[in-house]
């Protein structure tokens, strides 16, 4: 962000530009066409300067001149109009669906790069902002590769051909009309170097607002049962006052900056103007014909000049954006395939975690000296009081964080020395908030395993105890569940992403209070039925509740972070220790 602060003109904008690449060859036809566009557009007026010579000259020599003299001058225009609407529309198409398809390769690229990010990334950043970059920021953009990008093309070849024309006719007018060009250049640069702060500090404020207004919506029930609304109206009127105050600062310079382009080009026309028409009546310029010519090309400059001050400002919102979205693309993930990672292969057969310690990042130690063995065909229970790290270990070991110290090794190799999607490809993870996408029950459940079919479909959500309550849904399997399942209570969702995880038919199954808002009776249902489930797979089940693990093969007891107890349920009973005390609390005994 440093180095950029002082930029004046699209450094992050020169970095996008890679997207246009695969597009060179559209783009070159486009660019083409606009410059055959340009050629046909200006041609009329080098016609009209031909027939003021023809006029002129007939009336000096009192020559006479019959309509038909003027007819080449008629057709020739018409012709030059039907050329300029063939060359722009081929143009204004080529080039704009060059711009579309830029758009779209950006927004999947960004997209694919964002699903790559760590999960930290995601708990550190707000969700909102992050929307506000790939919907605004990549919408800003499309808008810079759709219109402005073409408005350059345009305005440089406008330039260029005007130009050309002007030197080639007489290149001292042409001189009298770029004296004040310095002061445009040093004009533009000031102009954008005050500018771009400015946007930036309205792009971030429109990520702020995002993140807040989409917190807020999700949490409206909560807002209103608190009656928290002033409150959450002030918080959004701060952020929005701080995009309001940047975005009249950059108009302020935008206002300062439109008198200046008027007074340049105000001065190269009377320059043009004075100069050029005593120079003509004295015999040491143009011919009348030719000052017309001329007079009209230079004209036809001022609105390219201040398409220019627009295209500045476009620029500068553009790069502000750009700067956002490489932003995103320079993160790169911490946990990723190594260089050397590659598939874990063959059945997993056993899980071990070694001395691991773990802390989230700038923070203190969650778990340390950890050792677990998990193997097939047996089911690990951990439980322990809340904040305890139990789902630290669930992260650690979906690899969404790599531990600070110690190792967890699959089949015996390091889990860091696996590529990622071969190992989470194995795992079958039910997450302690039970997160269900807007659609219907039949695809949040199809998640991991978009081609199984309806009888696998039917018989996950059966064995995850949620068959029965499905078929009383209005529709069925197809109903749509709301956004993040909001149409059903905390026990049916639950019961969904269990059935997400068991139709992976995972080797790894992780369950992480999967069954902790259903009601006794049906978790002992969906206990009986994981039983069956269990012989194929590696089983860690975390719970508060004991007796969703009593019957594990081993249970630990995790305290602050270190495991304070192990064994069967029966051997912690009899310990009398944590856990003795945990069951004698809940089961009243
Ligand atoms: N993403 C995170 N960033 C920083 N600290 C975190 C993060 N997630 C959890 N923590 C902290 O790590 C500690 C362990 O949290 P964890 O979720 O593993 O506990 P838990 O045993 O699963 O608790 P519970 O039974 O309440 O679900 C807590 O002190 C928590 O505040």
């Amino acid at each position: 962000m440093k180095d950029n602060d002082n930029s004046a003109l699209g450094r992050s904008l020169w970095r996008l530009v890679r997207f246009a690449r695969p597009h060179a060859r559209r783009i070159g036809i486009g660019l083409a066409a606009n410059a055959g566009a340009r050629f046909f557009d200006l041609l009329p007026m080098i016609v009209v300067g031909r027939v003021v010579d023809t006029v002129a000259g007939a009336l000096r020599e009192g020559q006479g001149l019959a309509g038909a003299d003027f007819a080449w001058a008629g057709l020739l225009v018409l012709g030059t109009f039907a050329g300029l609407a063939v060359f722009q529309s081929v143009s204004d198409y080529t080039l704009d669906s060059a711009a579309q398809r830029i758009r779209h390769d950006l927004r999947v690229d960004l997209y694919t790069h964002v699903q790559k990010l760590d999960v930290s990334y995601f708990e550190s950043r707000q969700t909102g902002d992050i929307m506000a970059v790939l919907a605004g920021d990549v919408d800003n953009l499309e808008r810079f590769f759709s219109d402005t990008s073409t408005s350059i093309v345009r305005l440089f070849i406008t330039f260029t051909g005007i130009y050309g024309i002007l030197f080639w006719m007489d290149y001292h007018l042409a001189l009298l009309l770029l004296a004040p060009m310095p002061i445009a250049i040093w004009a533009v640069r000031f102009f954008a170097t005050r500018v771009a702060p400015q946007y930036r500090k309205a792009r971030k404020a429109v990520g702020d607002i995002n993140a807040i207004l989409e917190n807020n919506l999700q949490g409206m029930n909560v807002i209103q049962a608190y009656s928290a609304q002033d409150h959450q109206t002030g918080r959004i009127r701060l952020r929005s006052e701080e995009y309001r105050d940047a975005a009249i600062r950059a108009s302020r310079e935008r206002a300062r900056f439109v008198p200046l382009l008027y007074g340049v080009a105000g001065l190269g026309y009377a320059l043009l103007i004075g100069g050029g028409g005593w120079m003509t009546f004295a015999g040491i310029g143009p011919s009348v014909g030719d000052f017309t010519t001329f007079v009209l090309l230079a004209m036809r400059l001022i609105l390219p000049l201040f398409v220019f001050g627009m295209l500045i400002n476009q620029i500068q919102q553009s790069e502000a954006s750009a700067l956002r979205i490489n932003e995103i693309f320079d993160t790169t993930p911490t946990v990723r395939d190594q260089a050397k990672a590659f598939p874990l292969d063959g059945e997993l057969q056993r899980v071990e975690v070694r001395d691991v310690c773990f802390a989230y990042p700038e923070r203190e130690k969650v778990l340390c000296g950890i050792n677990l063995c998990l193997e097939r065909g047996r089911v690990l229970g951990v439980v322990g009081p809340t904040g305890a790290g139990k789902s630290s270990l669930a992260k650690l070991m979906l690899r969404y964080y790599d531990p600070m110290d110690g190792e967890i090794l699959a089949n015996g190799r390091e889990l860091s020395s696996v590529t990622l999607d071969s190992w989470r490809g194995r795992i079958g993870y039910v997450s302690q908030e039970a997160y269900l996408f807007h659609g219907t029950v039949s695809e949040n459940i199809r998640l991991g395993s978009p081609l199984a079919s309806e009888d696998d479909v039917m018989r996950a959500a059966d064995m995850a105890g949620a068959g029965d309550f499905i078929a009383a849904l209005p529709q069925g399997y197809e109903t749509m569940v709301g956004d993040r399942g909001m149409k059903l209570s905390g026990g049916q969702r639950q019961r969904i992403s269990l059935a997400r995880a068991i139709l992976r038919d995972p080797e790894f199954l992780i369950l992480d209070e999967a069954t902790s808002s259903v009601d006794t009776r049906t978790e002992e249902v969906i206990q009986n039925n994981l039983k069956n489930l269990r012989a194929e797979r590696i089983t860690l089940a975390i719970a508060h509740r004991l007796s969703t693990v009593r019957h594990c093969d081993e249970i630990v007891v995790v305290v602050d972070g270190v495991i304070v107890e192990r064994g069967t349920h029966d051997e912690l009973v009899a310990a009398s220790g944590v856990y003795a005390g945990l069951w004698q609390v809940q089961s009243g005994e």
